[in-house]
C-alpha cells in the first residue's frame, strides 16, 4: 500500500513538474503559424513573447490574435459580450512582442520557432539562441517538412529539442504532432506532451521521417491535384469542388495551397525535390513557381490560385 501511495505521488509530482515547467514561452517568426501558436498559448494562461524581425510585422500579427479572438468569443461569449471583450483583454495581457530573439529566450522555458522554411536560417537562429538560453529551456520547431535532428544539430541539446506541429489555422485545429527527434529525451518528449494538452490540443508521437504523419500523405496528394491542372486534366475550380464534395475535405487542394501559403509550400517541395531528384511527383512546377515569383503568395498576399481582395 504504501509502495502504490508512493508510486502515485511520484508520478503526479514528475508530471506535475514537466507541465509547470513551461509556462514562459517564445514564438518565434509572427506570421501565420507562430501568430496562431501566441493565441492559443497565451488563451491557456502561458507567458508569451511573439518575435519577429521588424515592429510592423509584429503590429499585423498582434492584431490578427485580436481578431482571431474574436472570432472565438463571438460564439463562446454569444450571451455575454462583456464578458467576452473582458476575456480577449486578459489573453492579449498574456502576449507581447519583441524584435529581439536573444534576450527574451533568457526568461524561457519553450521556445517554438516558426520562422522561414528554410534549413540553414533556421540552423541559424537555433545556434544564436543555443548560446543565450538558459540550460532547461526547450527548443521545438514547427517545421512542416525538415528533420528535426537537421535543425538541432546547431545546438548543444539535442536532448532539449524535438517537434511541435501544428495546423493551420491553429485556433482551430485540433491536432499537434510531437516529434521526437533521435536525441530527444524521454523528459523533453513528454513535456511537449504535456504542453500540448495544456494548450487543449490533441498531440500525437511523430518519428522524425520526412513529412511526420499528416504531410507524407497531404503533400503527394496536394502534388497530384497540382500536376492534374498542370496536364489540363482538370480545371482548379472543378478539382476543389470533387474534393470538397467527392471526398469531404473542408478545401479543396487548391483553396488550402493558397490558405497555407505557395511561397511555404515551394520551399517545403524544393526541399523534397533537393532530397529525392529522381522522383517527378517532386520536381518543380511551372505554375507554382510563376505565382510565387508574381508576389502570389496566397490567401495572405490577396492572390494565389485564387483571387481575395
Ligand atoms: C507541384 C507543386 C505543388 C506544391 C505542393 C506542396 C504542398 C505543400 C502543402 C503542405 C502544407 C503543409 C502545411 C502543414 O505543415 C500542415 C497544415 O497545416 S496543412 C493545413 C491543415 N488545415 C486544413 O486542412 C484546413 C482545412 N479547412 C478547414 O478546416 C476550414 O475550412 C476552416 C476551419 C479553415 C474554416 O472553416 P470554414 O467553414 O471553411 O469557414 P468559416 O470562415 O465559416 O469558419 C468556420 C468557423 O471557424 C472559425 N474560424 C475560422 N478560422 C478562424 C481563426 N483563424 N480564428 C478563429 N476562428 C476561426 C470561424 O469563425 C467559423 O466559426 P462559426 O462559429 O462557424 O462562425
Ligand atoms: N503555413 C502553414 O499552413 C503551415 C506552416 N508550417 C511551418 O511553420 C513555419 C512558418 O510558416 P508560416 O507561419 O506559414 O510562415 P509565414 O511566412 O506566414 O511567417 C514566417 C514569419 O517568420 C518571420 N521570420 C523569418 N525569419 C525570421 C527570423 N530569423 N527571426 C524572426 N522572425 C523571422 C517572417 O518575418 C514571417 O513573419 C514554417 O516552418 C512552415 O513550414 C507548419 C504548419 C502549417
Amino acid at each position: 500500500m504504501a509502495f502504490a501511495t508512493h508510486r502515485i505521488v511520484r508520478t503526479l509530482t514528475s508530471s506535475a513538474s514537466r507541465s509547470a515547467a513551461i509556462k514562459r514561452v517564445t514564438v518565434i517568426g509572427g506570421g501565420l503559424m507562430g501568430a496562431g501558436i501566441a493565441q492559443v498559448a497565451a488563451t491557456t494562461g502561458h507567458t508569451v513573447v511573439l518575435v519577429d524581425m521588424d515592429e510592423d510585422i509584429l503590429k499585423k500579427s498582434i492584431k490578427g490574435i485580436e481578431s482571431s479572438l474574436k472570432r472565438v468569443v463571438k460564439k463562446k461569449f454569444a450571451d455575454k459580450p462583456e464578458a467576452g471583450e473582458e476575456f480577449v483583454q486578459k489573453v492579449m495581457n498574456n502576449v507581447s512582442m519583441a524584435t529581439d530573439a536573444a534576450s527574451v529566450v533568457k526568461s524561457s522555458d519553450l521556445v517554438v520557432e516558426a520562422i522561414v522554411e528554410n534549413l540553414k536560417v533556421k540552423q541559424g537562429l537555433f545556434s544564436a539562441l543555443d548560446k543565450v538560453a538558459p540550460e532547461h529551456t526547450i527548443f521545438a520547431s514547427n517545421t512542416s517538412s525538415l528533420p528535426i535532428a537537421d535543425i538541432a544539430s546547431s545546438t548543444s541539446r539535442l536532448d532539449r529539442f524535438g517537434g511541435l506541429h501544428f495546423f493551420n489555422p491553429v485556433p482551430m485545429m485540433k491536432l499537434v504532432e510531437v516529434i521526437k527527434a533521435p536525441g530527444t529525451s524521454q523528459q523533453t518528449f513528454d513535456s511537449l506532451m504535456d504542453f500540448t494538452k495544456a494548450l487543449g490540443k490533441h498531440p500525437v508521437s511523430c518519428k522524425d521521417t520526412p513529412g511526420f504523419i499528416v504531410n507524407r500523405l497531404l503533400v503527394p496528394y496536394m502534388l497530384e491535384a497540382v500536376r492534374l491542372y498542370e496536364r489540363g486534366h482538370g480545371s482548379k475550380e472543378d478539382i476543389d469542388v470533387a474534393m470538397k464534395l467527392g471526398a469531404g475535405y473542408p478545401m479543396g487542394p487548391f483553396e488550402l495551397l493558397d490558405y497555407v501559403g505557395l511561397d511555404t509550400s515551394k520551399f517545403i517541395i524544393d526541399g523534397w525535390y533537393e532530397k529525392d531528384p529522381d522522383n517527378p511527383l517532386f520536381a518543380p512546377s511551372p505554375i507554382l513557381n510563376k505565382l510565387v515569383a508574381e508576389g502570389k503568395l496566397g490567401k495572405k498576399s490577396g492572390e494565389g490560385f485564387y483571387k481575395y481582395k
